[in-house]
């Protein structure tokens, strides 16, 4: 039923999403709501994350006759909400909100989550956000849908096809058929086929300068030029937790920092020093990295005049985001791999506009410069080295052009790697073997097919490959002259793939591959890296002192660090950050004869941290920094060299386990006897691991698993037990 009358509302499509799967599915979504139920785009508004829609909007949305929103939402760290919902997410919690805030709303949920994090975390964040809309008087118009990523044949897409066909499509056809969902006849929008629209106008409008081009792929966004424009464009891509700095460098988040103009430019860092910290002979390369914030890119400089150690405008934990470049020999290559109309305009300025018909949301996410050169544009806000999506690759199929010989055959295999049915195929093509954009395009050459005329054009090229920054861990770091500085401990991500193909990671080689420079007046600017800082999940470190330190109990709150790999880096953050207020409040170097037990305590279990890597000679992050406090009684470490055993292998799990007696007595004693806090960094893996085990350790003392994890659950709240995990 269509409508031509405002009694119809455009259905409200929404993701939280960590890594791009929510997303994927919502816009996978979109396309099938068009060709199932003949749905069209002028039906629709959204498409964005939660934040990004904003959380003021979405609250309205509870208020609208007949709204009905589509939400795709995945599930991260210890069951939590994704960055992508957190400041809607803390809105949609408020205590004040009347219970009929969505008393106006229907809604469709689809979760996504890992059904090996067990059965209390599983889509936990989905979940709650619809428990939550219940509560709120919205009403589910069909049963919650679940997509695990261990599911056969496509992990969570499998599951939202089986969703989509058993649940959703059905309610929303019988919804149409029966008056209650009015839809706007296509006619009324300006655009009549989503074929037809584009989100973009891309004008060339000037040729290459050969001088001006020397070198101007790398620094283009550097250039005078194009400068300003890079900034709007990079500002769109700060995160919404990012904190705000003013004058007199106190930072702030803003709670509104999903609109535009709460949103801020990178802060831009000169990289300092970039180490390998792994053994030469070691396959992991691991960096120590030291980038020396220098301003923000409008130019109002943070500076430290006068700051004491604690107020540096960052805290303990806190997480760097980072906007890395592509290397200029992928960028040649991806443009090698396009039409020639477009690849012979890559040095020219090019003019970007977003369509009319695009909503205020959209405009907002403006994910380009208005002005730059496309090579420009590839290097510095194109995620060129992601994998295409499912998605992607049935719009490319579009691209092939049939007047090649391979054309049509093309055509049918990108649509089949999109289906649920070619699923293994797409899992063989582009996961395994990490085929990248380049790749793709490389393979399928009858997208720059030129005879009668490649398809390709410039505009079509946006796809999904804006690229999205990356979060570090970082420390502070302990030397601060001219502005502040930080610290990243970064595992470069390279190897290859079953068929020997290399693959590299993004921000890691980027990050690699920039040389510090000491010099501001000799730097040719490769060394500027842009960045934002926001707040982990280690907040509450407790930094209280007693009342009467002894040289070995500084702190009211002993913590136990667990990590592994480079999840040692927000850890080592916490425990400079204590030593620092250590020494700050007059304690000097600890002689290492003094006596080690106090009470029941030992002298050195205000902190103790268990540090799990592959060899104490190849890979132990830090390794020095760390004896030479276990020397001195200001930390106990309990390290797991897990191929350094005689026989099989040591985890940072067992270690726990076996430290202190073999069955968690440790773990027992830190968190029920000391009332001490744990921090747990990593790999999600391992700190799922590390968490059944102090699960199983207090189960084991208070009698229930229930007991247990209630106890963590109160850790939790008030910011005791935490949970730092990335994939
Ligand atoms: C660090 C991390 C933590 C995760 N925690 C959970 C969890 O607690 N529960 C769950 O069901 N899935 C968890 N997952 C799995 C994700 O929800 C799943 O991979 C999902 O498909 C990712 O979707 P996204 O790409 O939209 O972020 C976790 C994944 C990662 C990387």
């Amino acid at each position: 039923m269509t409508s031509t009358t405002n009694d119809a509302r455009p259905i409200t499509i929404l993701w939280a999403t960590q890594s791009g799967r929510a997303k994927a599915c919502a816009r996978r979504t979109i396309r099938l709501l068009h060709s199932s139920l003949g749905i069209t785009p002028n039906n629709i508004q959204g498409q964005c994350s939660f934040d990004d829609f904003g959380a003021d909007g979405f609250l309205s949305l509870g208020q609208q006759q007949n709204s009905l929103l589509l939400m795709f939402v995945s599930t991260t760290g210890d069951a939590e909400q994704c960055t992508s919902i957190a400041s809607t997410w803390a809105k949609l919690l408020s205590k004040s909100l009347p219970h009929t805030t969505f008393q106006h709303c229907q809604f469709a949920l689809f979760a996504l989550g890992d059904r090996a994090y067990g059965p209390d975390a599983y889509c936990a964040a989905g979940r709650k956000v619809a428990a939550r809309l219940n509560q709120l008087s919205a009403i589910p118009i069909c049963t919650l849908g679940y997509g695990d990523d261990g599911s056969l044949n496509g992990g969570v897409f499998a599951d939202l096809d089986v969703w989509l066909e058993g649940q959703l499509f059905p309610t929303l056809k019988a919804m149409i058929g029966g008056g209650q969902l009015k839809l706007l006849d296509a006619s009324c929008s300006s655009a009549l086929d989503d074929k037809e629209i584009k989100m973009y106008t891309v004008k060339a409008i000037r040729q290459a300068d050969a001088a001006e081009n020397e070198n101007v792929a790398l620094h283009e966004w550097q250039n005078e030029r194009y400068q300003q424009h890079y900034a709007n464009c990079f500002k769109h891509s700060c995160p919404t937790t990012a904190y705000q700095y003013n004058g007199d460098i106190k930072r702030r988040i803003t709670s509104n920092a999903n609109q535009l103009d709460c949103k801020t430019h990178p802060l831009l860092g000169r990289v300092s020093v970039n180490n390998r910290i792994t053994a030469d002979d070691w396959m992991q390369n691991t960096r120590h990295i030291r980038i020396n914030v220098l301003s923000s890119m409008k130019g109002d400089a943070p500076t430290l005049s006068g700051a004491s150690v604690t107020e540096l405008p960052y805290q303990a934990g806190d997480v760097a985001t980072i906007l890395p470049s592509n290397p200029s020999s992928l960028v040649s290559r991806f443009l090698s791999v396009l039409p020639t109309a477009i690849r012979s305009i890559a040095d020219g300025t090019i003019h970007i506009q977003y369509n009319q018909h695009h909503t205020q949301t959209s405009m907002n996410n403006h994910p380009w410069p208005q002005y730059c050169t496309l090579r420009g544009l590839l290097t510095h806000c194109a995620d060129i080295q992601s994998l295409p999506e499912r998605e992607d690759l049935f719009a490319l199929s579009s691209f092939c052009n049939p007047n090649h010989e391979d054309g049509n055959d093309h055509r049918e295999k990108l649509i089949s790697l999109s289906e649920t049915s070619g699923a293994a195929l797409y899992g063989d093509y582009i996961i395994r073997e990490k085929r990248n954009w380049v790749d793709v395009l490389y393979d399928f050459d009858s997208i720059r097919f030129e005879e009668g005329g490649a398809k390709l054009t410039l505009e079509d090229l946006h796809f999904s490959i804006a690229s999205s920054p990356s979060f570090i861990q970082m420390n502070r770091s302990p030397t601060v002259s001219n502005g502040f500085a930080l610290e990243l401990c970064v595992a470069v991500v390279e190897g290859s793939t079953p068929f020997g193909r290399p693959y590299t990671g993004c921000c890691s080689k980027y990050l690699e591959s920039i040389s510090p420079c000491s010099d501001q007046t000799t730097s040719d600017g490769s060394d500027i890296v842009r960045l934002w800082i926001h707040p982990g999940s280690f907040s509450n470190l407790p930094l209280d002192i007693r009342e009467n330190p002894s040289p070995h109990h500084y702190f009211t709150t002993p913590v136990l660090y667990v990590g592994a790999g480079t999840g040692i880096a927000p850890l080592r953050s916490l425990i400079l950050e204590r030593e620092a207020i250590m020494m700050q409040n007059g304690a000097t170097s600890i002689s290492s004869s003094a006596t080690t037990v106090e009470g029941n305590r030992d002298g050195n279990d205000d902190n103790i941290l268990v540090f799990g890597c592959r060899s104490k000679a190849k890979d132990y992050y830090y390794g020095e920094e760390w004896e030479e406090f276990v020397k001195t009684k200001r930390l106990r470490i309990i390290p797991a060299f897990s191929r350094d055993q005689k026989v099989g292998k040591l985890y940072v799990q067992r270690a726990l386990r076996e430290a202190g007696g073999g069955s968690g007595e440790l773990i027992v004693q830190h968190i029920l006897e000391h009332n001490g806090a744990v921090y747990i960094a990593g790999g999600s893996k391992m700190a799922r691991a590390v968490k059944d085990e102090i699960v199983e350790a207090l189960t084991n003392t208070l009698g229930s698993e229930k007991t247990a994890k209630k106890l963590l659950n109160k850790l939790k709240r008030t910011g005791k037990f935490s949970i730092e995990a990335w994939s």
